[in-house]
């Protein structure tokens, strides 16, 4: 069972298309929290690589996931509770992530349901062409990682809703039910 600090941060991961800015940003209403788009912080020739159709590499990733570090770091530090999403695929980035307060919240789905889910989706740089290197690089969290896993198949809000069951949060609505409608 993970643990949840006083202040945590939560890192909404999973491959893409599996729902993390849909459920962060569902989730950070409900909760008042800071949120951050993993996305929005990408140097620039990793958007245009994936927008190209070519998966991103370690290299390509460790300065993304530096970002992303230093801005859970700072939100640890303050004490200020917060989400970010990051796809944090492989062990080896989420030990990067990794800090007092941290929980991973992996957003698991099976390749067919969030394959149609890419097919509907419009409008975003990353092409659902890309989905089976991202399974590849795939790494589930095991025992020993501080995170809960999510079955992808309920509504976002269902979704958000879980996290905050199963974490014992509180929403600013005073009720989880009430932040979904
Ligand atoms: N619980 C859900 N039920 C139905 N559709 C969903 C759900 N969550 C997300 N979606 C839809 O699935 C698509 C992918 O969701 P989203 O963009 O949030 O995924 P993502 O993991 O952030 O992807 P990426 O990493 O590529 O940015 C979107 O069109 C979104 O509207
Ligand atoms: O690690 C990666 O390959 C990337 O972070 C991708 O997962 C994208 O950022 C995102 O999912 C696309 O929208």
């Amino acid at each position: 069972m993970a643990k949840t600090a006083q202040q945590p941060v939560l890192v909404i991961m999973g491959v893409s298309g599996s729902g993390k800015s849909t459920v962060a940003g569902v989730l950070a209403g409900k909760l008042g929290w800071d949120l951050a788009e993993g996305d929005d912080l990408h140097p620039e020739a990793n958007v245009a690589k994936m927008h190209s159709g070519q998966a991103l590499t370690d290299e390509d990733r460790w300065p993304w996931l530096g970002i992303i570090s230093d801005w859970i770091t700072g939100h640890v530090e303050a004490g200020v509770p917060a989400i970010i999403t990051c796809s944090a695929l492989k062990k080896k980035y989420r030990d990067v992530l990794r800090a007092e307060g941290v929980v991973f919240v992996f957003l698991q789905g099976s390749k067919d349901k969030i394959s149609d889910r890419l097919a509907s989706r419009h409008g975003h740089f990353m092409p659902p062409s890309l989905l089976e290197s991202q399974f590849d690089a795939l790494e589930e969290p095991t025992e020993d990682e501080n995170y809960i896993s999510l079955c992808v198949s309920a509504s976002p809000a269902e979704e958000a809703d879980e996290v905050i069951e199963r974490l014992g949060l509180h929403p600013v609505t005073g009720d989880a039910e009430a932040g979904a409608k």
